[in-house]
């Protein structure tokens, strides 16, 4: 660990380099809950995504600044003067628990964290605190010269909905920061060291979703970091074919919910029944085993599309069941079920439960009439609905083309408007927009690394 405060980056190198990270969120199809006592789940990426924006601090801007803007979570900008992260960083760096600290992914120690007390004293809203906090940890740890940067993060995904925004969200923090500290002259950290990019990625974003989550079982981070329809269990994935061709709706009831909250709700009714819950569990990692069968079965040809979607069909409704008698279902998503049972397809919560989304499994052939005439139903309830692919990419880095060194201001000028607009962009659960819009025409100055 650094026994002094660390040694400012030079604040206007002209090296500095932008990059823009995105991010998928994530579906649990079987398994939530479960996941978090070291059982099997099945889950994939999402169409939707979080991008992270890291701009350097342009030149002859003062003080030097972490400039922090976070529109989705309560529209909030936070700056940090970087002399004020010095001053409380000793004791940070003194407490975290490794002399190698900034060698390997290290959790946010009690100490650490009171630490960063007097920088986060202020901060407005409770889900505020959680997400600068994990950005903090990662800042400080990864980046200890702590260089000027502005830094904007915006998200496809509604957020607390059980899509996974906080994994992705960690896993576009955590690949911006490492990115930049490995191009950046000046910031000398663990990112020149020989480990897969994506393994240090994923496990960074591991910590911020143990900061933001508590005890997090780490399938949301990994999806966001590796992309694809997998099974997750006890941190390794494994592909899943089958899974990725599977069409499904998802349906945010708009009910705020919390993952650390539903996490320690469940933890709280294992310890009080454990015999009854360790058995809800148990039939869970089942419910897992069985649908690994039926891809199994369906690619090998053994059971026809009609048994496939007859098993899924009753898989969801007892994966749904159990999870509704570990205490994480929710008037809501009750009305989901009802709702499109009504049309004959069966749904179940996804993620974590007590509102937020949930899942309606569309078997093959099922026709756009039925799925305009579900939501439409779904829409008259309050929810909002959203169809998108799974399986995709995981995390994408980009790096900004030499913009910053000042030779082309014209583009200079676009970047900056192109940043405003990133920035400005209305929120998903605004009901007015989301989908990318300012993502888009970013592509023009970055380019893949
Ligand atoms: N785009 C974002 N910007 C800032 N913070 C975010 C963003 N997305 C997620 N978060 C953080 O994650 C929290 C939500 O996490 P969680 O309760 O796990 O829900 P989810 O199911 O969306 O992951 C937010 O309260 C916030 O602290
Ligand atoms: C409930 C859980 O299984 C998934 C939580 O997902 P989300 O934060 O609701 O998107 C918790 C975990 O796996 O860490
Ligand atoms: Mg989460």
């Amino acid at each position: 660990m650094p026994p002094h405060p660390p040694r400012l980056a030079s604040p206007h190198a002209s090296h500095a380099s932008s990059v823009l990270v995105s991010a998928p969120g994530k579906v649990i199809l079987f398994g939530e809950h479960a996941v978090v006592y070291n059982k099997p789940a099945i889950a994939a990426s999402l169409g939707l995504r979080s991008y992270a924006w890291f701009r350097a601090q342009p030149a002859g801007v003062s003080p030097s600044l972490l400039r922090l803007n976070l529109p989705d979570i309560h529209r909030t900008t936070i700056e940090f003067p970087l002399v004020q992260l010095a001053a409380v960083s000793r004791e940070y760096y003194y407490a975290l628990d490794a002399s190698d600290a900034m060698l390997r992914p290290s959790v946010l120690l009690p100490d650490a964290e009171r630490a960063l007390e007097p920088v986060l004293s202020e901060l407005p809203h409770s889900a505020v605190r959680p997400a600068v906090l994990a950005f903090l940890h990662l800042f400080l740890a990864i980046c200890p010269k702590l260089p000027a940067l502005n830094v904007c993060v915006r998200s496809e995904l509604p957020v607390g909905a059980g899509l996974g925004s906080s994994a992705s969200f960690s896993v576009a923090v955590a690949a911006g920061l490492l990115a930049l500290a490995s191009s950046h002259p000046d910031i000398d950290s663990e990112a020149k060291e020989e480990v897969d990019p994506a393994w240090r990625v994923n496990q960074w974003a591991f910590m911020a979703e143990k900061v933001i989550h508590g005890n997090p079982s780490g399938v949301d981070n990994s999806l966001a970091t590796y992309g694809g329809a997998k099974i997750y269990s006890k941190g390794q994935l494994e592909s899943l074919n089958g899974f990725s061709s599977l069409r499904f709706l998802l349906t945010d009831t708009c009910v705020p919910k919390n993952t650390k909250r539903q996490v320690e709700m469940v933890r709280t009714r294992k310890m009080r029944f454990p015999s009854v819950m360790d058995l809800l569990i148990d039939s869970v990692e089942n419910i897992v085993k069985e649908c690994k069968a039926v891809f199994r079965d369906i690619a090998q040809g053994t059971i026809s599309q009609a048994e496939m979607v007859s098993s899924m069909e009753a898989l969801i409704e007892m994966n749904h069941g159990v999870m509704a008698a570990c205490g994480v279902s929710h008037p809501s998503l009750e009305t989901v079920r009802l709702v499109t049972a009504s049309h004959g397809l069966q749904s179940k919560l996804t993620g974590a439960g007590g509102g937020g989304c949930a899942l309606t499994f569309l078997p093959p052939g099922t026709t756009r009439e039925t799925i305009s005439a579900v939501a439409t139903q779904l829409s008259a309830n309050g929810f909002k609905c959203y169809e998108t692919e799974v399986g995709g990419s995981g995390v994408e880095v980009r790096t900004q083309r030499s913009v910053d060194s000042g030779n082309e201001e014209g583009e200079q000028v676009a970047v900056l408007a192109a940043w405003e607009e990133f920035a400005a962009r209305p929120l998903v659960r605004d009901g007015s927009g989301g989908g990318g819009g300012g993502v888009d025409g970013l592509n023009a100055y970055f380019e893949s690394s």
